[in-house]
């Protein structure tokens, strides 16, 4: 396992990442996000876009797993879908890239992409949404896989919570697994652990007040 995958094991990953629209969206922003985050005990950071990586790069020696988010009439593949993108989070400092490796329609093979990856010098973690796309992934030479796309893909367990059972799954087959998606509470990030995870990404229940507002104001609205 490589030195950085290491470093991150049984660890807490903090995405700091800003939904289009939110009065955060800016790389000055995202980057004090990520400096309350590793003053909190984060000991690696998930960045999303080109501006938002070289900002934090700047303020860090973290490590950052970057990603963008790519709309495009095509296919449904939106994290890094392709690997002039890769390349770039590369370049910028992320250390490990991370990219949509669902079995849907895509612009570029996952191979091409984690051979472009390890060839910019980062690591490729695969965002998977099922177990044989984790098992795909490992046979395209990813170095992780994480649990980020399960319940946002037409084909995976549709949820309003983690995916516990995908977490057991992985585990079963002895693939290690970053977990990730729908972490909301510490309690379910230390669940995630017993459940197998090699290290934890939470991002909204951190890092976006504005979508844990709405957990609060539906909450006050439903009175439950
Ligand atoms: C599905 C998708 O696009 N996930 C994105 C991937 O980077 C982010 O929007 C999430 O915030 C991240 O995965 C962490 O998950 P949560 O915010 O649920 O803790």
């Amino acid at each position: 396992m490589s030195a950085v995958l290491d470093r991150l094991r049984g660890r807490l990953i903090v995405s700091c990442q800003a939904n289009p629209g939110s009065p955060l969206r800016d790389p000055h922003i995202i980057s004090r996000l990520a400096l309350a985050a590793q003053q909190g005990g984060a000991a690696g950071l998930r960045i999303q876009g080109f501006e938002d990586v070289l900002a934090v790069r700047a303020v860090t020696d973290l490590p950052i797993i970057g990603l963008t988010k790519t709309d495009r009439p095509d296919t449904p593949v939106y994290i890094t879908p392709t690997s002039a993108e890769a390349a770039r989070l590369a370049e910028l400092g992320s250390d490990i890239v991370a990219f949509d490796a669902t079995l849907r329609p895509r612009p570029e093979s996952v191979v091409h992409l984690v051979q472009t990856i390890h060839a910019a010098g980062a690591l490729a973690m695969a965002d998977i949404s099922t177990l044989p796309e984790a098992q795909a992934a490992y046979e395209a030479g990813a170095d992780i896989v994480g649990t980020t796309l399960a319940g946002y893909t037409p084909h995976s367990r549709a949820l309003t919570t983690a995916d516990w059972l995908l977490m057991d799954e992985l585990r079963e087959g002895g693939l290690t697994f970053i977990a990730e998606g729908r972490l909301n509470s510490p309690q379910d990030a230390a669940r995630a652990m017993r459940h197998g995870a090699h290290a934890v990404v939470v991002g909204s229940a951190i890092t976006r007040p504005d979508v844990i507002t709405t957990w609060f104001a539906g909450a006050l609205r439903d009175g439950s």
